[in-house]
């Protein structure tokens, strides 16, 4: 599903002595089946902006274009009830928001509240599950039994079982160790292969966004900075150093064999990468005594 923002704006407390402004004069575009990461500075808008996906917010100005739903300051709520199913939007800690007895009652709350009979919401519940790695022993179990791992993939799995064509992804893999973390971000990136889904992930993590995003927009002050290919968007140190952002994890080492002399053809953007134009260069140095 396509994605487009057209000139929108967002400020909280719009008309108030409170008003803050959140987004400005934001053109963006999301292809239908890619892989986006949203990176920026602490209250650069990244929530802002995919809190527009499925209307949780509604712009103060300009229009969202999410496939054929279009949503202007003028929508109404009730207008945006197919919106909802059809964006999944995993938050920091979903864990939180389990609240039925059963593990497999939370996952099909969802479709059968979006209509499904209690027959067809279990089986697509069921096969969510599965998707995420939970087995059929697990699904009679309070979730509140479970360890915070599955906790979170149950929670996963319940918006998995909206069935939706796009899946936002703010800061998924908070809290979790570095194990975890690979587990998790290995498997929304076979369940957007799989389901060829639209994926919106708002990180700090670097390395991640070289690894799986196609598009990667830079937010500063509630505006997109840049937009570009992970390739684009880490090429220059000095400027990412200049808007707080990091470096992927092999960005430091590029940039002091760059120091010694060492040229890379292309920017190596991960460890395999870095090695593969390391190694014949390392045998041509001369080895002393
Ligand atoms: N509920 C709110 N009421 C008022 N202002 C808000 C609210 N939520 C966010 N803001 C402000 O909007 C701006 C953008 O915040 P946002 O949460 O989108 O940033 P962010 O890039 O997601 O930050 P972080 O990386 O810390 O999550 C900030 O100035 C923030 O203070």
């Amino acid at each position: 599903m396509d994605i487009t923002f057209k000139q929108v704006s967002y400020t909280y407390q719009a008309n108030s002595p409170l008003a803050t402004p959140g987004l400005r004069d934001v053109d963006l575009h999301f292809a239908s089946g890619s892989y986006n990461a949203i990176i920026g500075q602490t209250g650069s808008g990244k929530s802002t902006l995919v809190q527009h996906l499925n209307g949780l917010l509604i712009p103060t100005a300009g229009q969202v274009i999410v496939g054929q739903q279009v949503i202007t300051p003028l929508t109404k709520n009730k207008a945006l009830h197919d919106l909802r199913r059809q964006v999944g939007l995993v938050f920091q800690f979903p864990e939180s928001q389990l609240f039925e007895e059963t593990v497999l009652k939370d996952v099909a709350f969802a479709p059968k509240n979006f209509g499904k009979t209690p027959a067809e919401a279990t089986a697509i519940a069921q096969q969510a599950l599965r998707l995420v790695g939970i087995g059929p022993e697990l699904e009679a179990k309070m979730p509140f039994d479970l360890s915070g791992g599955q906790m979170r993939r149950v929670a996963i799995a319940g918006v998995l079982a909206m069935e939706p064509e796009v899946l936002v992804l703010d800061e998924p893999t908070a809290g979790l160790d570095p194990v975890g973390r690979e587990e998790m971000m290995q498997l929304f990136a076979r369940i957007q292969q799989e389901r060829q889904l639209t994926v919106i992930l708002v990180t700090h993590q670097m390395d991640d966004v070289v690894r799986y995003a196609d598009q990667v927009v830079v937010m500063e002050q509630g505006h997109p900075l840049k937009v570009g290919s992970p390739r684009e968007i880490f090429a220059d140190p000095t400027w990412l150093a200049a808007h707080n952002l990091e470096l992927p994890s092999t960005g430091q080492l590029v940039a002091r064999l760059q120091q010694q002399g060492f040229e890379f053809t292309t920017l190596p953007l991960t460890v395999p990468e870095l090695l593969a134009q390391l190694t014949p260069q390392l045998r041509q140095v001369p080895v002393d005594g």
